[in-house]
């Protein structure tokens, strides 16, 4: 028998799919090849009342994956909005909430740039933050700990998925929105017995019926090798009235003459910094491996 489901938590090849009537099934792909993730709308065969085989997967909206020069690992599937969260301390790293944004600029997705722990002072995070802004982000201060209502409007009508450095407050936030989501983690790493599932998997908690949140632990890095010249540029969205106006049609806007780029550099349109993680993902990229 078929049946129409939701991957609500994906546990390297094996998948739980949540049925229209609620149940919840433990899943495997037919293929070896087909690499699935939380928020995939699927196809299921039911091989037992608790059991199944996923035949199909839907047509994603949005697909979220990071990559290198030799592999690609699906992340989340139909995401609309990523949550980066960073927080007063431990201090962040730029490199990462970049990288975050580029993803999720190539993939048409909304970011949105929280700083956690706000409880606890640090103006230089402030004036980073506030960088962000400017270039069009949404910001967020929060002290989770205290309380994580500010988000539930950022939150509605979205599938958002939340990513960050470890220490940054993730899990406050996740148990801060969903209560029960503690318990239910801490159920999965004595059932499995190994607390190697725990942080490797990744899970899609109902938020209410228009409203989703995808967490995922093992979301802390981001290659971006799947994304070429031209789509880089364009995520990086303070570049976007320059495109296009270089002397040279082929600039890479890393030395030549005549780049629109490189003047809006040294003018401070652009921050050096944007510029130069650009610069490191476009290297990166450049040593591709066919
Ligand atoms: N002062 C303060 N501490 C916070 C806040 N939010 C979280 N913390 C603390 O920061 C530490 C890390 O929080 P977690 O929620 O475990 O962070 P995480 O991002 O899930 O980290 P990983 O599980 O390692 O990925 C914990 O000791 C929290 O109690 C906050 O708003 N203010
Ligand atoms: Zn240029």
């Amino acid at each position: 028998m078929l049946q129409e489901g939701l991957i609500v938590a994906a546990y390297g090849k094996r998948y739980n799919v949540e049925l229209a009537d609620g149940r919840t099934l433990s899943c495997v792909t037919r293929g070896k090849k087909v690499d699935n993730a939380a928020g995939d709308r699927v196809t299921v065969k039911l091989t037992s009342a608790q059991e199944g085989v996923i035949e199909q997967t839907a047509e994603r909206d949005t697909l979220l994956y990071r990559s290198n020069a030799y592999k690609s690992k699906t992340l989340a599937a139909n995401v609309t909005q990523i949550l980066i969260v960073l927080a007063t301390q431990p201090s962040f790293y730029e490199d990462l909430l970049n990288r975050c944004l580029v993803a999720a600029e190539a993939s048409g997705i909304r970011a949105v740039i929280i700083l956690n722990k706000c409880d606890l002072p640090n103006p230089q995070a402030m004036q980073k933050l506030a960088g962000y802004a400017e270039l069009g982000y949404l910001t967020v201060q929060l002290n989770a700990k205290e309380s994580v209502e500010a988000l539930r409007p950022i939150l509605a009508g979205h599938t958002s998925v939340l990513v960050g450095q470890s220490g940054m407050g993730k899990s406050t936030i996740i148990n801060g929105l969903l209560p029960e989501a503690r318990s239910k983690t801490q159920e999965i790493s004595t059932t499995l017995d190994s607390g190697k599932h725990t942080t490797t998997a990744t899970h899609l908690y109902h938020l209410d019926s228009h409203s989703a949140i995808i967490d995922s632990p093992g979301l802390q890095e981001f290659g971006l090798y799947h994304i070429d010249t031209a789509a880089l540029e364009y995520a990086f969205v303070e570049f976007r009235p320059f495109i296009g106006h270089c002397k040279f049609n082929n600039c890479t806007h890393t030395h030549e003459p005549g780049c629109v780029i490189l003047e809006a550099v040294n003018t401070h349109k652009i921050a050096p910094g944007r510029h130069q993680i650009f610069q490191q993902i476009r290297t990166e990229n450049a040593v591709r491996v066919y």
